[in-house]
């Protein structure tokens, strides 16, 4: 039988034996994934727990929250005041940051998190998720005491130290990158573990299947619609191949599967809320997710601009996404220039 490595002896690895990451970085990775194990727990419930169906309120975004929404971020915030070693938290579950008062334990690092991702999916039982993501409290200047403020989380995601996500799907996955490439970890239950399952996860650059709502398709941007119809000819186009579809409406799900065997994920701005430059968010949803896609060797950009080097303005900015395969994703760039 083949040995298994588990989480923590791998974070203990990248820590001692590769020098990748501080001691503290290493107890906030576990943390999160403590709490994502939880949080997996209360996913299989379903209805034999107390975990389905709306909460009857909004979060800032003016969403609907559902009782997992509030429960997955509960269980983040718990885990992570007392283990985290944190200065601050920020979640699409809250308004404003959480700063971790001082009767915890203080640290260097703010967490910032999609508690559950894929609300809509909670209900029928398909994929949903946990996605994260870490920055140092004061990248510019680490030696200053100042207390924690928002605009230190307005940081580009090309400064993450840690990125990942915690899918809960037919298996319970937790997936990572601390900037050496990607590793996936499964949740063996009976162990109460995660095991290290695949390492050095690559995206091919190119790919037959894209990932988009096409039931937007009338409100999309010229160079979406372009790539898209150019995609929908098949053979008979000027791709010269055909297609296939995918849209799990999780994006933790959608995400997942372009690692795994590649694809293009697209959510673009729209004219529904020309305002909005799209519907995902930044800091969230999209930094996490563009990190590890690139760590896999894909490409992830706003259609004009790399994700991870954007400049933030608000912690729940949203932001138009285009990922996945590298030559997919370069095409579709290559659709917006000069419009
Ligand atoms: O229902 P739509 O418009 O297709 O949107 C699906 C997208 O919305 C999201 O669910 C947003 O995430 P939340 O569930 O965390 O709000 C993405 O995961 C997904 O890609
Ligand atoms: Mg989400
Ligand atoms: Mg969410």
């Amino acid at each position: 039988m083949t040995e298994r490595i588990s989480l923590t002896r791998y974070l203990v690895e990248q820590q001692r034996v590769h020098g990748r990451i501080p001691p503290q970085l290493r107890l906030l990775v576990e943390v999160v994934a403590r709490a994502c194990k939880r949080i997996s727990f209360a996913v299989n419930k379903g209805d034999l727990g107390d975990v389905m169906g709306t909460a009857g309120t909004e979060n800032v975004q003016g969403e609907v929250q559902k009782k997992l929404d509030i429960i997955a971020n509960e269980v983040l915030i718990e885990a992570n005041e007392w283990g985290g070693h944190l200065a601050a938290m920020a979640s699409e579950e809250m308004d404003g940051i959480y700063v971790v008062p001082n009767r915890f334990p203080q640290g260097e690092y703010l967490l910032m998190f999609d508690p559950l991702d894929g609300s809509s999916n909670i209900d029928v039982n398909v994929s949903i998720g946990t996605i994260f993501s870490v920055l140092h409290k004061h990248h510019d200047d680490p030696t200053t005491d100042e207390p924690v403020t928002e605009a230190d989380f307005l940081q580009p995601g090309h400064q993450q130290v840690a990125a990942g996500y915690c899918i809960y799907g037919p298996q319970t996955t937790l997936v990572l990158t601390v900037g050496d490439g990607v590793a996936m970890f499964t949740l063996d239950r009976e162990q109460g573990s995660f095991v290290l399952t695949r390492e050095n996860i690559r995206i091919p650059e190119d790919t037959k299947e894209f990932a988009i709502n096409m039931s937007n398709m009338r409100h999309w941007d010229a160079p979406v619609r372009r790539y898209i119809d150019e995609c929908l000819q098949g053979k008979e186009g000027p791709r010269g191949k055909d297609f296939n579809m995918r849209w799990i409406a999780s994006m933790v799900a959608d995400v997942h599967r372009i690692l795994m065997r590649g694809g293009i994920f697209m959510y673009p701005w729209d004219k529904r809320e020309p305002n909005k430059p799209g519907k995902l968010r930044l800091m969230y949803e999209a930094n996490p997710m563009g990190w590890l896609v690139e760590q896999a060797g894909g490409a992830a950009t706003n259609g004009r601009q790399r994700i991870l080097d954007i400049q933030p303005a608000q912690l729940h900015e949203r932001v138009s996404v285009i990922l996945g395969s590298k030559n997919e994703v370069d095409r579709v760039t290559s659709y917006h220039s000069g419009i």
